[in-house]
């Protein structure tokens, strides 16, 4: 049994976990296909849960499976299951209701006007507040997540026309969101009105592609068109593809957080190619925080790039102290603390000869509760490091993100409270560094962070949150809204 509830929830897991990927393909024979394709290429983004939905012209086939790409949507019965030249696809880690297979997406519902599929990355901040709205209404919620909401708006909306009533319904939603759906003719592809998650489209042959990032697009071979803008809805139909602008313009705030960790350091996202502004997040914390050291290493894998530019920066020579097993997940889950506290030697061992005896930097994208920290500097201290440095590519993790990254609660992240050197003296580190938020702003591009207008979403590191937190602040005042037990 559980609530609709907004997270952060994951209270049990140890590590900032993933978001979503959205992915979609108007006009090409094999739309499923390089659908499944695109969200194998996504598949970092969210390992629960994957779904399909594609049209044929006439109707709508959906297949939607608990766990990965790779173990679902590789067989071709499958995708023979999937006709049309449109699909659209999503990859889920949840963020708001439960793992559940009736949340997973994309979700589909019928109108009077016709069929209609939606797949959301993001996260909506004032859903809880909307559902218990459009259940006095009458509405019947088939699911616990989010993004249901859109599809009971869009269908009591006042309007005609699917257009209008898709723009009526991201009017009333708050928070984060890239959306890819698909209606009886069109393919519909809109981020929220600040950009926090991203949304680029592609071209292949005659095909329009929607992605959540530019290495869905490489794994087709498609060519990157554009970002899809803050704020901008695009409809695309047999006859070519428009843009609305239907909200008042503001200023964007993408998530930094993809540049730290989520997106894949191969993809452009928000205009920036990943890899480098990593490389320039780790010069940076070079130059801030550097130390006499002997070898740079990096926490595999999101730790790498942010390795090689400190690295470079440095002028010490990098180095792969710490091996990972490719076999274990980027999000292996740890039941009990037992498991946990084994889990990281899962992943991780240290590379003996690379270590022994040197003073070692070793260099990770973010500190959430410590574990990791914890663990790595123990196992490069035992296996020989005269002294260990830990350098961290992105200011302290001090408060959740309610927009579609699933973080532990405040309480549980330890920079929350936790000084920088409480956290040294806990992961037992010689020394420990993050970098500066203007640091941060640096590598991106930026002079600073504009503290009176920030450029970016940076509120898991400021608290300075770019949207009201509604469903939040209505905690504790609201009733579970299902009975229904969240696996099934
Ligand atoms: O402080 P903690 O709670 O231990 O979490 C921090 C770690 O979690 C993430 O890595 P993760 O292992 O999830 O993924 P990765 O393999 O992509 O780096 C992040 O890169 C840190 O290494
Ligand atoms: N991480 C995400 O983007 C999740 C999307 C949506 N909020 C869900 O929980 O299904
Ligand atoms: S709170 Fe952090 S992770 Fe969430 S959208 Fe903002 S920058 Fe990204
Ligand atoms: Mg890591």
């Amino acid at each position: 049994m559980d609530d609709f509830s907004m997270l952060p929830a994951s209270a049990d897991d140890d590590h900032l976990r993933e978001e979503c990927g959205v992915f979609g393909v108007f006009g090409h024979d094999d739309a499923a296909a390089l659908t499944a394709l695109g969200l194998h290429a996504l598949q970092h983004r969210g390992q629960e849960a994957a779904g399909i939905a594609a049209h044929d012209g006439r109707q709508f086939s959906i297949e939607r499976h608990m766990g990965l790409v790779g173990d679902n949507f590789t067989r071709k019965a499958v995708i023979d299951r999937l006709p049309g030249r449109r699909a659209i696809g999503h990859n889920r880690y949840a963020t708001t209701g439960g793992v559940g297979l009736r949340n997973v997406q994309p979700m589909y519902a019928e109108f009077a006007g016709g069929g209609f599929a939606v797949a959301h990355n993001g996260n909506l901040t004032n859903a809880m507040t909307l559902k218990r709205e459009l259940q006095r209404r009458g509405s019947l919620f088939q699911s616990t997540s989010d993004t249901e909401t859109i599809i009971h708006l869009i269908a009591t909306s006042i309007h005609g026309q699917l257009l209008d009533r898709f723009i009526d319904a991201i009017r009333r939603i708050e928070g984060a969101y890239s959306l890819v759906a698909l209606s009886e003719k069109k393919m519909m592809g809109c981020r929220d009105p600040l950009g926090v998650r991203p949304l680029v489209l592609g071209k292949l042959d005659d095909a329009h592609i929607l992605a959540s990032e530019t290495c869905a697009l490489d794994i087709i071979g498609a060519s990157f068109v554009r970002d899809i803008a803050p704020g901008e809805v695009v409809i695309i139909t047999d006859e070519g593809i428009e843009s609305f602008f239907p909200f008042e313009r503001q200023r964007s705030r993408f998530c930094m957080f993809e540049y730290v960790y989520f997106a894949r350091p191969d993809s452009s996202v928000d205009g920036r190619g990943v890899y480098e502004v990593r490389k320039r997040i780790g010069a940076e914390l070079a130059r801030e925080s550097g130390v006499d050291a002997d070898v740079i290493v990096p926490v595999p894998d999101s730790g790498v790039p942010a390795a090689i530019g400190y690295a470079e920066a440095a002028g010490i020579p990098f180095d792969l102290g710490i091996i990972r097993n490719h076999y274990v997940g980027r999000t292996f889950i740890e039941p009990t603390d037992a498991i946990r506290h084994m889990g990281v030697k899962l992943k991780h061992n240290a590379n003996m000869g690379v270590i022994a005896g040197k003073r070692v930097v070793l260099v990770d994208d973010s500190i959430v509760r410590g574990t990791t920290s914890m663990k790595i500097v123990q196992m490069v201290r035992d296996a020989g490091a005269a002294e260990v440095h830990m350098r961290i590519a992105s200011p302290p993790t001090t408060d959740s993100c309610f927009y579609g990254v699933n973080t532990p609660e405040k309480a549980k992240l330890i920079a929350s409270h936790m000084s920088v050197q409480e956290i040294a003296d806990f992961i037992k580190a010689d020394s420990l560094a993050f970098l500066s938020i203007d640091g941060l702003y640096r590598a991106v591009g930026e002079a600073q962070r504009d503290n009176v207008a920030p450029q970016f979403c940076d509120a898991c590191f400021t608290g300075d949150y770019p949207t009201r937190l509604a469903d939040f602040e209505d905690r504790g005042k609201v009733q579970p809204l299902t009975r229904l037990a969240e696996a099934s």
